[in-house]
C-alpha cells in the first residue's frame, strides 16, 4: 500500500515538482499515472522507490515511513519495489541472465535460488531462450521484458514503470501490457506513468492525473484526457 498525505517535492534549484499530493493506492491496484510533461510525474515515481525523498509531507510505502526512513532500513524497502524505465537500463556487458540474476545477487540470495528464479522470471517473460544474450542482440521489446523480469525477480509488492512503452511500437507495446496485467493478476501493485492513450483507453484502469505538481483528477477505469 501507497499513501502520500500532502506530498511536496522541491528540487535545490527551487522547483516544486510536487504541491501538495495527497493519494492512497492499494495492495493490487493498478494505476495510470498521466499528465503534460513536467507535471510531476517521475518524481512522484521517484519518491516511491525512494530515489528522492519528500521535501514535506507523509509517504508510506509497505507501511515504511519512506521520508523518516533509516539508512540501513533502505535496501529492504528496495527490494520489495520493481522499477522499470523507458530506456530499460540493461547492463550492456551482462547477458539476460546475468542481468536479472544481478538483482538477486545485491540481495544476497544463495546462488542455487538465484539460478532457479531467473530462469523462473525469463521463462515467464518468455525470454528463458534468450538467456545467454547479450541486450544489443534484443530487439527493444525483448530488452523491456528483461528489465521486466530483473523488476519481478525478488517478488516485490509494488513495481513502478515510467514510460515502460516510450521506446516501443503499437504492437510490441500492447505485448509489454499483456505482461504488466499477468504480473498484477499474479499480485502486484502496478504504477505506471504514461504518454500513451491508446494503452490507457484501451486497458481501463484507475487514472491518476497530474499537472504543474497537483492530483487533478483521480478516477477508476478513467481515461487519458488529453489530446497528445
Ligand atoms: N533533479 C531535478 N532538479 C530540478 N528540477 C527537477 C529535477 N527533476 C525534475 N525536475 C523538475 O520538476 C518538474 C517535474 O518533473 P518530472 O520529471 O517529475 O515530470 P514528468 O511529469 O515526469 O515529466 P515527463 O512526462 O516529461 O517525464 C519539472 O519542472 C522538472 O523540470
Amino acid at each position: 500500500m501507497i499513501e502520500m498525505q500532502d506530498i511536496w517535492k522541491t528540487y535545490v534549484d527551487g522547483t516544486h515538482a510536487l504541491r501538495g499530493v495527497s493519494v492512497r493506492i492499494d495492495r493490487n491496484e493498478f494505476v495510470y499515472l498521466v499528465g503534460p510533461s513536467g507535471a510531476g510525474k517521475s518524481t512522484f515515481m521517484k519518491l516511491i522507490y525512494r530515489e528522492e525523498v519528500p521535501t514535506k509531507g507523509q509517504l508510506s510505502v509497505n507501511g515504511f515511513n519512506i521520508g523518516k526512513l533509516k539508512p540501513r532500513k533502505i535496501p529492504f524497502v528496495r527490494r520489495n519495489i520493481g522499477v522499470i524505465f523507458q530506456d530499460f537500463r540493461l547492463l550492456p556487458k551482462l547477458t539476460v541472465f546475468e542481468n536479472v540474476a544481478f538483482a538477486m545477487e545485491v540481495i544476497e540470495a544463495p546462488k542455487r535460488i538465484i539460478k532457479k528464479r531467473t530462469m523462473e522470471v525469463l521463462d515467464l517473460v518468455g525470454l528463458k531462450h534468450k538467456h545467454a544474450s547479450l541486450p544489443a542482440q534484443l530487439s527493444g521489446g525483448e530488452q523491456q521484458r528483461v528489465s521486466i523480469a530483473r523488476a519481478i525477480v525478488n517478488n516485490p509488492s509494488v513495481i513502478v514503470a515510467d514510460e515502460p512503452t516510450g521506446n516501443l511500437d503499437p504492437e510490441t507495446s500492447m505485448e509489454i501490457m499483456a505482461l504488466l496485467e499477468e504480473i498484477n493478476f499474479r499480485g502486484s501493485t502496478i504504477v505506471m506513468a504514461t504518454h500513451n492513450r491508446d494503452i490507457v483507453n484501451s486497458l481501463r484502469k484507475r487514472v491518476i492525473a497530474i499537472e504543474n505538481g497537483l492530483v487533478v483528477r483521480d478516477e477508476a477505469r478513467g481515461e487519458y484526457g488529453y489530446e497528445i
